[in-house]
Order: structure tokens, then C-alpha cells, then sequence
């Protein structure tokens, strides 16, 4: 058997992580012949809730779970890891759009690109979800200067998943017949959900999303608009930020990253953007990728509509200008 892979989860007494711990620790991401150890990092007043969920792995009984390492002390959580859930930072709560959590929680990824930095494998894949996860993804990879940029990622993957059950719904076939949906930009209500690229499989055969769905002005409107703000549907519905749906969307954004996509399809994610598709360069911005050999590759030479320009264009202003807040906030 392989030797086991060092796993850090921040924020690990929170509720995404307690959806998340126990898939990873499962073996949906990282295989079923790869063994773990996860390291757990929480903030001091939560070591006693953080005791409670190492129990319960525990308790699991899982085979893949060969260690756990449960610490308030960045140093000890990020020693040696190779992937990076960075879960922990404030959610938003009923009212706030993402981008107001920056000021409380931006300074969270410097500290802790500071820590991967140090501390990590220089090849550690980092997976930032706490939100607004694209800047704080931008930032942590700034602070942790000897590992490549491009093992920084930001999770849109959440969207791109809402996004094909909304189509899968639409044209009523089972969603794992829907792939190649994009989310541009950021993981914000400015975000741009794609279709135009999408497919769909019917009776074998495959066919493009909007030539089934038949209706350009719902996906120009009511699917978009639906894809923007669930989350805070989502918020007004739970009182709480979403939990099982992030956790499954970190994995898959992991397993992805880790084990490759499949022939023909691409997935979304926040990664360091090289100015492809005109989007604003150095800021964190969602793109379709493939992914070989834990390398991901922007997808080049897609259509983009006059439409699609215009939001691209508004999501990309909107990355700048939270770089330069997050920027005025850490200076300070
Ligand atoms: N990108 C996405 O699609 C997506 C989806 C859902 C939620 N989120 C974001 O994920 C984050 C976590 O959400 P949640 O519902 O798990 O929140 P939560 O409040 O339940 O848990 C967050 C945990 O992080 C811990 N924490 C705070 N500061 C920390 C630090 N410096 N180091 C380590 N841990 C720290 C807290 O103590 C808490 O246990 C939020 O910012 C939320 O907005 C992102
Ligand atoms: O919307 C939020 O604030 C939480 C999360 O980012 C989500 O998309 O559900």
C-alpha cells in the first residue's frame, strides 16, 4: 500500500468540514488504496468541539484513516502536507454579499500562506473555500513565495455542481448527464454560470445544452440569476451557509485535481488567471480546466458571445477591486 498522505483541513470544527473530513477520510478524494493522515486545525476556543469530531472519526472505523493530528498551531497543521482544504474563515450570514467578509477574514490566508510557506511540500495543492475564496486564495499564494502559484486554487466548483442541476432539472435527465457547464470569474452574484459549452447525453448520444433546452432567454436570465444567488437562498433557508453541498464540492474540486478529468470534459476553478479570455491578470478568476497529472490547463479557443463578454468584464472588475481592498486591508 501506498504511504499515507498528509491532509491539513482548517476550520475542521465548522460544518463544512464535518461533511468534508469524513469523505476525504472515506477515500473519495484521494482514492480508495491511498492512506491518510489529517491534520485538523481550529482555532483555540474550539479544540473541545474539535475533540468531539476527532472522536467520531474515530469511531468510523475507516481503514484509510492511518493518523489524525488535531492542533490550534499552524506550524503543526501544515507540516508536510500535500493538500490544503482551507475551509477555516467566517461565513456570511443572512443580508452579506461574500465580499463583505473580507476585511474579517483575509488576514486568516496571509497568516496561513505564511504557514504553507514554511511548513509545507513545495508541491502541496492548496483548495481554498473560505469565502471571498478567489482573493483569499490570491493572497495566500503571494505569502508563500516558494511554492507555485498555480497550487493555489479558489473553489467554484460548488457553482459549477448548481449549475448542472439546475440544466439537469431543466431538460429533466439525471444531472450525471450534464457535464462541460462553466462558472466564470468570481464566487460571487457576479459570477457568469456558462451553458453555452455545455452537453448533455440523451439515448446515447450527445447533444449541446442549449440546442435541448431550447430556450436562450432562460438561460440567459432565470438559469444565471438562480446559479448567482443560491448561496444566499441557501443562507435564507438554513440560517446558515451551505455545508454538505460546499463539502462535496471541495472534494470533487480535489479529486479532480489529484486524479485527472476525463476525456472531453472540463471543470471550473479559481485559479491564477495568465489574462485568457480578457480577464484581468493576477487575480484568482474561475475558468474551465482540464486536469493531467495534477497539472490543470486553462481550456483556449471557446466562443464567447457578446453577452458572455459583458459579464466576464463585470466579474473580472469586481476581482480587482477586491485585490485592492484585500491589499489595503493587509497593509494597514
Ligand atoms: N467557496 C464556496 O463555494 C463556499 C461554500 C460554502 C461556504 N464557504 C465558506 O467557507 C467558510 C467556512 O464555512 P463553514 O460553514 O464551515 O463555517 P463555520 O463557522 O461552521 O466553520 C468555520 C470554522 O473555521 C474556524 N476558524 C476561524 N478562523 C480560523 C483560523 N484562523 N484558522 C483555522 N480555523 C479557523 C472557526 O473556528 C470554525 O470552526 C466560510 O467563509 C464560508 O463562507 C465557501
Ligand atoms: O453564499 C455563501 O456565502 C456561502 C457559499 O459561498 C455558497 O455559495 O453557498
Amino acid at each position: 500500500m501506498a504511504e499515507p498522505l498528509r491532509v491539513v483541513v482548517t476550520g475542521a470544527a465548522g460544518q463544512i468540514a464535518y461533511s468534508l473530513l469524513y469523505m476525504v477520510a472515506k477515500g473519495d478524494v484521494f482514492g480508495p488504496n491511498q492512506p491518510l493522515i489529517l491534520h485538523l486545525l481550529d482555532i483555540p476556543p474550539m479544540m473541545g468541539v474539535l475533540e468531539g469530531v476527532v472522536m467520531e472519526l474515530a469511531d468510523c472505523a475507516l481503514p484509510l484513516l492511518h493518523g489524525v493530528v488535531p492542533t490550534d498551531d499552524p506550524a503543526v497543521a501544515f507540516n508536510n502536507v500535500s493538500a490544503a482544504f482551507l475551509v477555516g474563515a467566517m461565513p456570511r450570514k443572512q443580508g452579506m454579499e461574500r465580499k463583505d467578509l473580507l476585511s474579517a477574514n483575509v488576514k486568516i490566508f496571509k497568516v496561513q500562506g505564511e504557514a504553507l510557506d514554511k511548513y509545507a511540500k513545495k508541491d502541496v495543492k492548496v483548495l481554498v473555500v473560505g469565502n471571498p475564496a478567489n482573493t483569499n486564495a490570491l493572497i495566500c499564494s503571494r505569502y508563500a513565495p516558494s511554492i507555485p502559484r498555480e497550487n493555489f486554487t479558489a473553489m467554484t466548483r460548488l457553482d459549477q455542481n448548481r449549475a448542472q442541476a439546475q440544466i439537469a432539472a431543466k431538460i429533466n435527465v439525471p444531472v450525471r448527464k450534464v457535464s462541460n457547464l462553466i462558472i466564470w470569474g468570481n464566487h460571487s452574484s457576479t459570477q457568469f454560470p456558462d451553458a453555452s459549452h455545455a452537453v448533455v447525453e440523451v439515448n446515447g448520444s450527445v447533444s449541446s445544452v442549449p440546442e435541448v433546452v431550447k430556450d436562450q432567454a432562460w438561460l440567459n436570465s432565470v438559469f444565471v440569476e438562480t446559479v448567482q444567488k443560491r448561496g444566499a437562498a441557501v443562507i435564507n433557508a438554513r440560517k446558515m451557509s451551505s455545508a454538505m453541498s460546499a463539502a462535496k464540492a471541495a472534494s470533487d474540486h480535489m479529486k479532480d485535481w489529484f486524479l485527472g478529468t476525463a476525456p472531453e470534459r472540463f471543470v471550473s476553478m479559481g485559479v491564477l488567471s495568465d489574462g485568457s479570455y480578457g480577464a484581468p491578470k493576477d487575480v484568482v478568476f474561475s475558468f474551465p480546466v482540464t486536469i493531467k497529472a495534477g497539472k490543470w490547463e486553462i481550456v483556449q479557443g471557446l466562443k464567447i458571445s457578446d453577452f458572455a463578454r459583458q459579464l466576464l468584464d463585470v466579474t473580472g472588475k469586481e476581482l480587482e477591486e477586491e485585490r485592492q481592498e484585500a491589499i489595503q486591508i493587509i497593509e494597514a
